[in-house]
């Protein structure tokens, strides 16, 4: 009997980041019951309400217990740990799995929400998926007569590339995502592993992570940009006692668990970017996009409108979650979500997707229990085999032609006999070649940990920081684009750095044109390293070294994460908190300005990556970093003194603009894939409007001054100057400058120090200056 249900959606929100504790941000969230209440932070009064099956308050009310757990504080904490969550949607889904039903658990949210918090999870507190695997096994350990196969597969899916996370060998391409009548979507040559235990699983994971980690690197993207898919097939079957052996097994059951941790949502606009002509040409994201209309179009069937189609085959995540979201399983979304004001919006943009999917509900799925094309074909031997029995019985021994006939029945049961063995075989074949397998690659690594001194990569993303290791064994490494090195890096070199291992000391020689930064500072030469250095390779690749075991104590290797890098080398080239100025009455900097602070540090990277590809698509640009002063209280009512923008210079024509944080962050998306394609060996040759680089939109080539004489409404503020020689080779000076209404009684909103042009002046000048008008504010 078909099963009936619906999709079940859940709300939570994390507690507040260091970072926006920093940036003194407000909590614009509040939940009650099964509601869950947002506040637009500009407008107080103004607040929407959703209403989902269940709502998590994880923001507060909690406390660390002795093994790290965070739980509620108090009896009357609203706290909900990973405990209640894994007991509402896991468990449910691990009842699933026992009845025969396929189940799928996906988390939807910005980057830094908490997805992977709740689906992995950090440290003690384990997320849904190892607690559903683990859980999974216990009951599996006390029964007889019962064999319980477990199947684990891990993708990622990349820029719509299937990447197999449990397979070293890397496919140019990605894998292939085929169709078969009986199953619907499968990935063509997924590695799919057999388990016995949790430990193994847990093992799958950790390298998956690996893979994960040189992945995101080579493919220079952090995690956030790509979805992951862990499947686990269980299959049930039973032992029974027949007077035939071979006919002893009865699959029973069998269920398929997809649990997805999505790419950050907020990749699908990057907010802000709106104005921007080829926002809409971005196919940065094209699964998370389908998945939104494929909920979309689902959702309207829901209301009874007349959908001819549902986009399921225009991604690979919506063709490989088909049956999940409108077929044959019981899903549930996680909806993650910031508490605070400067995420409102992205918030409010989470909050209507899971709205949208809650629509769907109504579609009801029909979760059907399984049976799998292995049990279907050893059902079809064994019936084959009863009528063949039937046969034999049938017959007399008699007659010669009987006697011949028997002889063949006979052989026909016995061939169909061998084949049923050899699949059930199988199983415990697979099972005990991947134990092996994992084995050896464990010892092999505990080993070399214990030998040798190595680099350990720190990643943006905190699943994927600390993951994979470099041993820098006795001799010399190269650090190149050789893959055999197993180090693939956007802006790594053919030949990049040399590390040598010689008399118990570790260098580090800088190739030529090898970018090289140890503790924020570039080298060139051979350099020493020592033990804790923290080694940044191109533009963004970023390692701990850690020395030989003689030289480790037990230090907590968790404080250099990337943020400690990033500000390192921020420090270095002279940006810090203190220069930034502003600080309140005690003394201490003031939140926008560790806002900014943050926001630097966070595009630095970018930007230097953004560098790599102009150069290496012979682009002739220079992406800078700015710190822009903004008048104190602007036309868009914000509250932030300074922001930070990207000031691009073409190197060849010194045009100049500035794109504002979120523009260059789409426009960074557009470079990768152009990037990506020029890898590949594909024609990059594009023209400039669809030219992620280029932005002649942005730059109003002023012929002459006086068009600003028509509004004395506005001010110009002189952002920058730059002297730069013409074509001619005369000398021009190029003015960034910035357009904010004047206020009503004619007096600037400028800060002391801010130099104000009067368009007047501007007009004696005209003939000497060519002006880029950068931004226009309010106009
Ligand atoms: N419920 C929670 N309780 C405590 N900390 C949390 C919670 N949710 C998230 N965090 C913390 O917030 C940070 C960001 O969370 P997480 O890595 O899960 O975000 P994400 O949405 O998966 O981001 P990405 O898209 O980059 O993978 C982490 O440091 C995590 O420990």
């Amino acid at each position: 009997m078909p099963s009936i249900d619906s999709v079940k959606v859940a709300v939570r929100v994390r507690p507040f980041s260091q970072r926006e504790k920093d940036a003194g941000s407000r909590c614009v969230i509040s939940m009650n019951s099964s509601s869950t209440s947002v506040y637009d932070p500009k407008n107080p009064g103004h607040m929407k309400t959703f209403t989902f099956d269940l709502a998590y308050w994880s923001h507060s009310e909690f406390l660390k217990d002795k093994d790290g757990m965070l739980v509620s504080a108090g009896s009357n904490s609203r706290y909900a740990g990973q405990r209640e969550v894994f007991r509402d949607l896991g468990q449910g889904v691990l009842d699933n799995a026992w009845q025969g039903y396929n189940a799928t658990l996906l988390a939807y949210g910005q980057t830094g929400s908490g997805k992977s918090y709740s689906m992995i999870g950090y440290g003690a507190n384990r997320g849904i998926i190892p607690v559903v695997c683990e859980e999974l096994f216990k009951p599996i350990q006390n029964q007889e007569n019962k064999q319980y196969q477990v199947t684990f597969s891990m993708l990622e899916i990349y820029n719509e590339q299937v990447i197999d996370l449990l397979s070293e060998t890397k496919k140019p391409g990605g894998l292939k995502v085929r169709e078969d009548q009986q199953q619907g979507f499968y990935v063509d040559g997924l590695k799919l592993v057999p388990c016995d235990s949790y430990a193994q699983i847990e093992r799958l994971m950790e390298q998956g992570t690996k893979i994960r980690t040189t992945a995101s690197t080579s493919m220079n993207a952090t995690s956030s940009r790509s979805h992951m898919v862990i499947t686990i097939q269980f299959k049930q079957v039973q032992y029974e006692e027949t007077l035939f052996p071979l006919f002893n097994e009865d699959i029973t059951k069998q269920s398929i668990i997809n649990l997805v941790d999505l790419a950050g949502s907020e990749r699908q606009k990057s907010s802000g970017s709106e104005g921007d002509r080829l926002r809409e040409g971005t196919r940065v994201n094209l699964s998370l996009t389908t998945l939104g209309n494929v909920i979309s179009a689902l959702a309207e069937v829901a209301m009874g409108k007349k959908v001819l189609h549902i986009p399921y085959r225009d991604s690979v995540l919506t063709k490989l979650l088909q049956s999940a979201l409108g077929g044959n399983s019981r899903t549930i979304m996680i909806a993650a979500i910031s508490p605070a004001d400067i995420c409102y919006e992205e918030t409010l943009s989470t909050l209507r997707y899971a709205e949208r999917c809650k629509r769907t509900k109504k579609i009801k799925n029909k979760a059907v229990i399984n049976a799998s094309p292995m049990e279907k074909h050893i059902m079809e031997l064994k019936a084959e085999n009863d009528k063949l029995l039937s046969r034999l019985t049938g017959l007399g021994n008699s007659a010669k032609t009987v006697a011949d006939e028997t002889k063949e029945l006979r052989c026909l049961l016995a061939e169909n006999e061998l084949r049923i063995q050899a699949i059930q075989l199988t199983w415990g074949y697979r099972l005990e070649e991947a134990r092996k397998e994992w084995e050896q690659q464990y010892a092999a690594e505990s080993q070399m940990m214990e030998t040798f001194p190595y680099l350990l990569n720190i990643n943006e993303d905190p699943q994927l920081s600390a993951v994979l290791k470099h041993f820098i064994q006795d001799g010399t490494l190269l650090f190149s684009r050789d893959p055999i090195a197993s180090i693939l890096s956007f802006s790594i070199l053919d030949k990049h750095a040399t590390f040598s291992n010689s008399d118990g000391k570790v260098t580090i020689m800088p190739w030529e044109k090898g970018k090289v930064v140890v503790n924020g500072i570039p080298v060139t030469v051979k350099t020493k390293l020592q033990h804790m250095d923290r080694v940044i390779l191109g533009s963004n690749s970023a390692y701990l070294y850690v020395g030989f075991p003689a030289e480790r104590t037990n230090e907590d290797l968790s404080r250099y994460d990337y943020d400690f890098f990033q500000s390192e080398l921020a420090a270095a080239e002279g940006f810090s908190v203190d220069k930034l100025g502003v600080v309140n009455k005690d003394g201490k900097p003031d939140p926008s300005v560790l806002a900014v602070f943050h926001d630097y540090i966070k595009l630095m990277p970018l930007v230097a990556e953004a560098n790599q590809m102009s150069e290496e698509l012979k682009k002739e640009l220079k992406l800078e970093l700015k710190v822009k002063n903004l008048a104190l209280s602007d036309s868009r009512g914000y509250d932030l003194q300074k922001e930070v923008t990207v000031k691009v210079t073409n190197k060849k024509t010194s045009q100049v603009w500035v794109w504002s944080k979120a523009k260059f962050i789409n426009r960074k998306f557009l470079m990768e894939e152009l990037y990506q394609n020029f890898l590949d060996g594909a024609d990059v040759n594009v023209d400039q409007d669809s030219d992620p680089f280029w932005d002649p939109v942005e730059v109003i080539h002023l012929g002459s001054a006086h068009i600003w004489l028509q509004s004395l409404a506005y001010c110009m503020k002189l952002e920058e100057q730059t002297e730069v020689l013409n074509s001619e080779g005369m000398e021009e000076a190029i003015l960034l400058i910035n357009i904010v209404p004047c206020s009503s009684d004619g007096s600037r909103a400028f800060g002391e120090d801010d130099i104000v042009i009067d368009p007047l002046e501007l007009l004696g000048r005209r003939i000497d200056f060519q002006i880029h008008i950068l931004q226009c504010l309010g106009i």
